[in-house]
């Protein structure tokens, strides 16, 4: 099967000059396949978030390779990486950082101006038809304040879709709801991912959503557990 993304000898530094030099992550080999929905497990201050920024092309690695649908971007510009990141990827946080002035609908279409300056007729029937999708087809028009935290999340997880990425990084996406609403959020997730065929990495604490993944990595100390181990 196709690789969304690969990170060979991955290993990040941080500090220097008057501060101490720590490594915080080790030599990371991973390979996410087009279309799989992986978790990743690690306990606080693991290296999960590093990880993920080096995945999502917001830090890059000391040493080691990215590659990205096959184009290498470890030694990428600021500006080739910006491109890639839009083209490629989308992102979901534990809060939803939805843009309060605005309604659902144009938060949702923001990933769309960000990449193209413009938005089309055919972005808006997207755009409704995934917010739809999501049960919030009558609250495009509201704003965040408006919404329940489920209902926010949605549309943060819609926003993440819309430029049709490879890969959604979600850091801890249910980590803000409620035990039913993490559940029902986490459905949709997975329901998403068959749907759009879009890969999914999902940062979680709960062992149980772990569990409902293809395949789950674990992160010890800047270190991948052998698959399997944990
Ligand atoms: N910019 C930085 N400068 C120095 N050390 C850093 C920096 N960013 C992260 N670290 C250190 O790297 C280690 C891993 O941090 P990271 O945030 O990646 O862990 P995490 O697994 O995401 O933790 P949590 O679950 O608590 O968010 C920590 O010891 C942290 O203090």
């Amino acid at each position: 099967m196709a690789e969304v993304l690969r990170l060979q000898g991955v290993r990040k530094r941080y500090g220097g000059g008057a501060s101490p030099v720590v490594e915080v992550l080790h030599g990371i080999d991973l390979a996410l396949a087009a279309g799989e929905f992986v978790a990743l497990v690690g306990p606080s201050g693991s290296g999960k978030s590093t990880l993920l920024n080096i995945m999502g092309l917001l830090e890059t690695p000391t040493d080691g390779e990215v590659w990205l649908a096959g184009e290498p971007v470890h030694a990428a510009s600021d500006a080739a990486r910006t491109a890639l990141r839009n083209r490629y990827l989308g992102f979901v946080f534990q809060f939803h950082h939805l843009l309060p002035a605005f309604s659902a609908e144009e938060n949702v279409l923001m990933p769309v101006l960000a990449g193209r300056g413009r938005i089309t007729a055919d972005d808006r029937q997207r755009a409704r038809a995934l917010l739809a999708r999501t049960g919030l087809a009558d609250h495009a028009h509201k704003r965040p304040v408006q919404l329940s935290g489920g209902q926010q999340q949605r549309v943060a997880i819609v926003r993440a879709l819309m430029n049709r990425p490879r890969l959604v990084l979600a850091d801890e996406p249910t980590g803000n709801l409620d035990t039913q609403t993490a559940q029902e959020v986490f459905g949709l997730l997975r329901e998403l991912n068959r749907e759009e065929g879009t890969a999914f990495l999902i940062v979680t604490h709960d062992p149980g959503l772990a569990a409902r993944c293809d395949r789950r990595i674990d992160l010890r100390d800047g270190r991948l557990l052998p698959a399997g181990s944990a």
